[in-house]
């Protein structure tokens, strides 16, 4: 598939001044977004994600554990929607979920850099689906996007796709603090699309840079026009260094704005945080909670 025709299709071109506009529109709106009924639907929409070094089989499994448990201790609160791990926990983490229908998300295909033989990255990706993840979370080939490789970074989305698409959710990850303007960012966004994502993804939350209202307005425009376009809803993931309820209610509040009340629920979008789980239950249940 050319991609670089099919980005003609598109206009590439990003105003700061626009960009900035909407953020800081977003940015007043959200303090209206700061209540129970809000923080809750974000609570719901998390990938709970634990990707450190320090993870093992007991540790996510007894995270796999809270959260199998969490509606005794918060029956009217939804639950998150998946956990987020490395692929060698996806087994881990699926024999204490069984079938509660918690999801697991892996990243997968050499996260969080994805600089590995595409051999690996499919191998890898293929033994996260095999031990029952649901999702897989990659990492675009972010050096090709710099160099404007395009044809070569979708067509390697395009191909694992095709390896799990149809019953797997695939979210890229276009690494967004390390694409070098905003126009860059609508681009990798487009070509991520184009190539079969089902999700649009801010960051990996491992480089200094990561999810930003702006990149998030910009990956949402592009998700917005991409749907005019071929009439196919992508998701958007902020992920990333996403600590606070406020910062929750931020990127609600960005995708109600761009994207409208339909793009509000799990199916079409994500939150990927390490830390915001307790901070949003504390602020809907109005008490500290070190739930996790
Ligand atoms: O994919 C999710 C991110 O890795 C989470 O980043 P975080 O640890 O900054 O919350």
């Amino acid at each position: 598939m050319n991609y670089t025709n099919k980005l003609e299709n598109y206009n590439l071109g990003v105003s700061d001044s626009a960009i900035a506009a909407i953020v800081a529109k977003a940015k007043k709106n959200s303090t209206a977004n700061h209540n129970a009924d809000v923080y809750k639907l974000c609570y719901g929409c998390i990938d709970l994600t634990s990707l450190n070094v320090t993870d093992s089989e007991s540790s996510i499994a007894e995270l796999a554990r809270k959260a199998m448990d969490f509606g005794n201790h918060f029956p009217d609160i939804p639950n998150v929607a998946s956990l987020c791990v490395y692929p060698v926990f996806v087994e881990t983490a699926g024999v204490v979920l069984g079938d509660s229908g918690l999801r697991i998300t892996s990243v997968a295909g050499g996260f969080p850099s994805s600089q590995t033989y595409l051999e690996v990255k499919m191998l890898e990706i293929a033994m996260a689906a095999e031990n029952g993840a649901d999702e897989i979370d990659m990492v675009m080939n972010v050096g090709q996007m710099l160099t404007g490789d395009y044809e070569l970074l979708a067509n390697e989305i395009e191909l694992i796709g095709g390896e799990i698409g149809g019953y797997i959710v695939l979210k890229v990850i276009i690494e967004s603090g390390a694409l070098i303007n905003p126009s860059m960012v609508r681009t990798a966004s487009l070509l991520s699309m184009m190539a079969g994502a089902d999700f649009v993804k801010t960051s990996t939350g491992k480089i200094p840079v990561a999810a930003t209202p702006e990149a998030a307005v910009v990956i949402c425009e592009a998700i917005r026009d991409y749907r005019e376009n071929t009439g196919r809803k992508v998701g958007f993931k902020a992920a990333g260094g996403i600590k606070t309820s406020e910062d929750a209610a931020l990127y609600y509040t960005i995708v109600k704005t761009v994207l409208g009340e339909e793009w509000l629920n799990p199916s079409l979008f994500r939150i990927g945080t390490s830390s915001a789980a307790n901070t949003l239950l504390s602020s809907i249940t109005g008490s500290e909670v070190k739930y996790f």
